[in-house]
């Protein structure tokens, strides 16, 4: 069975740990180095990215992750796991893990009370995803090797860069497991070819 972790720092841990599950892949709580080394897999859920990286530094874990992504090994940032991914933040002069080649701006659907859930057309996912926004990210721009996946109002709020995923909204929060799916199925993939080399 293939693993899949989720970075249990901080933020919306157990609703992923659920999503895998009913995917049919092992869950694995990841809070540290060696838990990393036991997937295959990892999604960095939403949350506080700020708090999320203070984590991430106090447990010594931005190297490795840096490495689980140029390992090839698939990573899917929802929300705030999706600004720890990217390698531009708008008024910000540094990144986090800093891998999807695409920028990031924060809070980017009005105030911080907002919270809104809309149906989103999911390019080879589906054409109705209901989308949960929760101080949402959005990404303003994407590299060449980026593939726009869905669109809110014109905004980018899903792309996938090879082995790399992330998404503006929190797909954990509702039972349509479509998108863990697609991502169970990006590291089923990868590990494939792994094995036949
Ligand atoms: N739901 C979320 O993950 C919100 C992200 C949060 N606003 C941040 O900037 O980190």
């Amino acid at each position: 069975m293939i693993r899949i972790g989720v970075l249990a720092l901080q933020g919306a841990v157990s609703e992923h740990i659920r999503s895998i599950e009913e995917c049919g892949a092992e869950a694995v709580v990841v809070k540290n180095t060696s838990d990393l080394d036991l997937v295959d897999g990892l999604i960095l859920p939403g949350g506080e990215s700020t708090a999320m990286r203070k984590l991430i530094d106090r447990f010594e874990m931005l190297k490795p992750l840096r490495q689980f992504a140029a390992a090839g090994k698939p990573m899917f940032g929802t929300c705030a796991g999706l600004i720890l991914l990217a390698k531009n933040l708008v008024g910000y002069d540094f990144a986090h893990i800093g891998v999807l080649d695409a920028t990031v701006e924060r809070n980017s659907f009005g105030r911080q009370v907002d919270s809104f859930e809309t149906k989103l057309e999911i390019r080879d996912i589906a054409e109705d995803f209901p989308a949960v926004f929760i101080r949402a990210p959005h990404i303003v721009d994407v590299g060449e090797n980026v593939e726009v996946l869905a669109r809110f109002e014109g905004r980018i709020v899903m792309a996938r860069q090879g082995h790399l995923l992330g998404c503006s909204f929190h797909p954990e929060l509702t039972d349509d497991h479509r998108i863990t799916a697609y991502f169970t199925g990006m590291v089923k993939e990868t590990l494939a070819k792994t094995v036949h080399l």
